[in-house]
């Protein structure tokens, strides 16, 4: 856990628990057993801390904090104590991602020394908690208060040379980190040892303090969307301008607040979450699982359309090292993309991409050689069944060809070659470069190797994979759809668009549905609804009723802006009107008068609708639909409804997500009650049915934390 040996005059005290070395409570034991012992030891004359294996330290045992080990003595904060207050100058050393309490540690330290590939963070406020034991009044006294307000409320790491330029270290050095440390702990003197004791400093620059606050206040209200950690956290920095006593009295205070919060445990749940989404198995047939799967090697794929998404897809690819064959029809479409793909990867890494590691052709019969296939092209069923044929007879047998639907049916796809148990969905996000979410799907015929070999090319190129099954939008796009019906319902009734977006923007969404609708293209999804038969190009279907369409209510407006070119950003107007150039969604007068004249036309009476309604007429019956796909056996558990949300769709984080924010914050008693008073008021829509499944837990009083455990293996 921790090993003690000496080195001449020096005591070296090595944090040993792999992987990352994380301060749980035998580590602090044995760490603070160790310091003692030196401290004791005349021979002694100064401490090395450090960690062996990837890292120093990753800070504390998050697995620790639903636990009363977390306040077990010592705690993390009588170590940083007891190395703050020692009587032998401390020298941290620091390699790997050292995060947490380990820069509390060093904080604490007479000295701070680093490997040059080191990086340094405070990720507390991902996990809604303050970073205590000190470190909200020691950064801001070494690094100024600006620099100590981007780490704590931002969580974004620092490499080392950023940490040094910042004064968070007083040394990197490459190479054999132990006898350096050593060495370097050597020539320190104890004479000095007052004065290295950060306590005892001044912020410097405090009497710009509140200009800096000030901005820090604005932007963080802006951006946190209603998460209250990174707000209060500027709060405990704003306190290191007092003495450092009271400050550290205030940081304790703010730090049980969060502590404390519901917030916290939604974010401790999210990180887990996205850990355990690796665990995953088939619903029902639990031997198809993680574990009794063998992944196949993936050094080569071919990507085939050279669209929006796979750009995108090939910039990961390329990115995580491995060879791409990007395949397209269009000649003018493949060089643009190859271009956009070189300026993508020149911006990240100064160079271009290998040759060897991107082809780029129109012709299918380059994809011969390569281990799998992403297939981008347009969405369209009967295209993609073609091209899965053309697939399957040129490349080899052994060859996994995935596609990228949308939501397509993937069994139909599958059908169409040899190779059905090959065939598996991988549904990226875009920009699929940036967004983490891997949603995979697999088909009635998908092999277990096939399945593993997606979930595991996914974390290759550093996304996190959620396993689902086959059903039209998949889980994402099924669910999601429903927020958007709804939201047009609501503007049917009463509210405008700017109404329904600012409620979700206050719930902790970047953007409501209408400015997400502008951004993305309304003409997206109504080419789907004419495809699906809900709508034509002229407005409704033949001897089809305006607000009533295949058994449910309907509302037609997002398709009378269609039928106008309204299509959104791109066409300077949709819900929104914008400015040549400019992105910024102003209302519209011409959407007002749309609107209010469909209510006449149709006998709405308009009333005042609560931000309270708008949240959750927008998220109940999406939330509903996920109990529907758990009870359908379509996701392996909650938390992968959860991790599609909070990676794919920009679901607040510190909610943590649609199925967890359900069962802990809203309740199901009380969820089930909302879609009953819905479902009452709206009895054409079938999304307001309460599933059985959660008609079933509300009766029992059961949580869906207690159902998930009992159903993950
Ligand atoms: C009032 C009481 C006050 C209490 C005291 C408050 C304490 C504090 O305020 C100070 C703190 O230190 S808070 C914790 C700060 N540290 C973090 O948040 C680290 C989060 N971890 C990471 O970012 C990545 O794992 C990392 C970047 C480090 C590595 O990424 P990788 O991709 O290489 O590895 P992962 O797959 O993420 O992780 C491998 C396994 O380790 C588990 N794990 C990671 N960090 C952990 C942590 N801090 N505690 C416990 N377990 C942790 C992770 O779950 C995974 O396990 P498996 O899923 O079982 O494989
Ligand atoms: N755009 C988005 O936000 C997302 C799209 N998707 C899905 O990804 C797929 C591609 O979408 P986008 O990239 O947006 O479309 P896109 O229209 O930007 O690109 C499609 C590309 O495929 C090419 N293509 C058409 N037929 C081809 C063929 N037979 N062989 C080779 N290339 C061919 C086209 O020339 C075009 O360059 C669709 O299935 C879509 O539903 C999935 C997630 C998000």
């Amino acid at each position: 856990m921790a090993e003690c040996a000496t080195y001449g005059t020096v005591a070296v005290l090595q944090i040993n628990n792999p992987p990352l070395n994380v301060l749980g409570h035998d580590v602090r034991s044995q760490l603070m057993s160790g310091l003692q012992q030196a401290l004791q030891d005349k021979a002694v004359c100064s401490i090395v801390i450090m960690g062996k294996g990837q890292t120093f330290t990753a800070g504390a045992d998050v697995k620790e904090f639903g636990t009363e080990k977390v306040f077990w003595e010592p705690t993390l904060h009588s170590l940083v104590e007891a190395v703050s207050a020692s009587t032998k100058p401390v020298v941290t050393a620091i390699h790997g991602t050292t995060l947490g309490g380990g820069v509390a540690l060093a904080l604490a330290s007479h000295y701070r020394l680093a490997d040059s590939s080191a990086k340094m963070g405070l990720p507390e406020v991902q996990l809604g908690i303050l970073p205590t034991c000190g470190v909200t009044q020691r950064l801001p006294r070494l690094v100024g208060l600006q620099t100590a307000v981007r780490m704590v409320t931002s969580g974004q790491t620092q490499s080392a040379q950023q940490a040094l330029t910042a004064g968070l270290l007083d040394k990197v050095v490459t190479d054999d980190l132990l006898k350096k440390a050593v060495g370097f702990a050597r020539s320190v003197d104890v004479r000095g040892l007052e004065a290295r004791r950060v306590s005892s400093w001044t912020v410097p620059g405090a009497d710009r303090a509140e200009d800096v606050l000030d901005a820090a206040r604005k932007t963080l209200v802006r951006r946190s969307r209603g998460a209250i950690a990174p707000l209060t956290a500027l709060q405990a920095i704003q306190a290191s301008l007092l003495p450092f006593e009271t400050g550290m009295k205030r940081e304790a205070e703010l730090g049980r607040y969060l502590w404390t919060s519901w917030q916290a445990a939604a974010l401790r749940y999210a990180f887990f979450a996205e850990r355990t989404v690796k665990r995953w198995h088939i619903p029902r047939n639990k031997n198809v699982n993680y574990r009794t799967a063998e992944p196949m090697d993936i050094k080569s794929v071919g990507v085939l359309g050279a669209g929006t998404m796979g750009v995108g897809i090939t910039i990961s690819l390329l990115q995580a090292g491995l060879k791409v064959v990007l395949t397209e029809v269009n000649k003018a479409q493949l060089d643009k993309a190859v271009s956009l793909i070189q300026r993508s990867l020149e911006g990240k890494s100064g160079g271009k991409p290998q040759p060897m590691q991107l082809r780029a052709t129109t012709d299918y019969s380059q994809l011969r050689e390569v281990d799998l296939v992403i297939e981008a092209v347009f969405e369209d069923l009967a295209l993609k069944k073609k091209v899965f044929q053309q697939l399957d007879a040129v490349t080899n047998p052994r060859t996994i060809l995935a596609t990228n639907t949308s939501g397509l049916d993937i069994d139909q796809i599958a059908a169409a070659t040899q190779r059905p148990d090959k065939v598996i969905g991988t549904h990226f996000f875009s920009p699929a470069h940036v967004m983490r979410l891997l949603e995979n799907i697999y088909g009635r015929h998908t092999s277990v190797e096939t399945i593993a070999t997606a979930m595991q090319l996914g974390a290759t190129i550093g996304k996190v994979g959620v396993l689902v099954g086959n059903c039209p939008g998949f889980v994402g796009n099924r669910m999601k759809g429903l927020n958007f019906t709804e939201a047009m319902f609501l503007l049917e009734e009463g509210a405008e668009p700017q109404d329904v977006d600012k409620a979700l923007e206050e719930f902790g969404f970047a953007m409501g549905p209408f400015r997400v609708s502008d951004l993305a293209g309304g003409d997206v999804h109504w080419r789907r609804r004419i495809q699906a038969g809900l709508t034509t190009e002229h407005g409704p279907p033949p001897y089809t009723p305006v607000l009533y369409r295949q058994g449910n209510r309907y509302s037609p407006l997002a398709d009378m802006l269609c039928m106008q070119g309204r299509f959104g950003q791109k066409t300077g107007a949709g819900w929104y009107r914008y400015k040549s150039g400019s992105r910024t969604a102003l209302p519209d007068a011409e959407v007002h008068r749309l609107i209010h004249k469909h209510r006449q036309d149709h006998g709405f009476q308009r009333r005042n609708i609560s931000s309270q309604e708008i949240v959750e007429r927008c998220l109940f019956p999406l939330i509903n639909e996920g109990f529907r796909i758990l009870e359908e056996g379509l996701a392996t558990g909650p938390q992968d409804i959860d991790v599609i949300f909070l990676l794919g769709f920009g679901w607040p984080r510190h909610t943590g997500g649609p199925m967890y924010y359900a069962d802990k914050v809203v309740g199901l008693g009380n969820l089930l009650q909302s879609l009953e008073k819905y479902r009452a008021y709206h009895p054409r829509s079938a999304h307001w049915v309460p599933s059985s499944l959660l008609r079933k837990m509300a009766a029992q009083g059961t949580s869906l934390s207690i159902w998930a455990a009992g159903s993950r293996l």
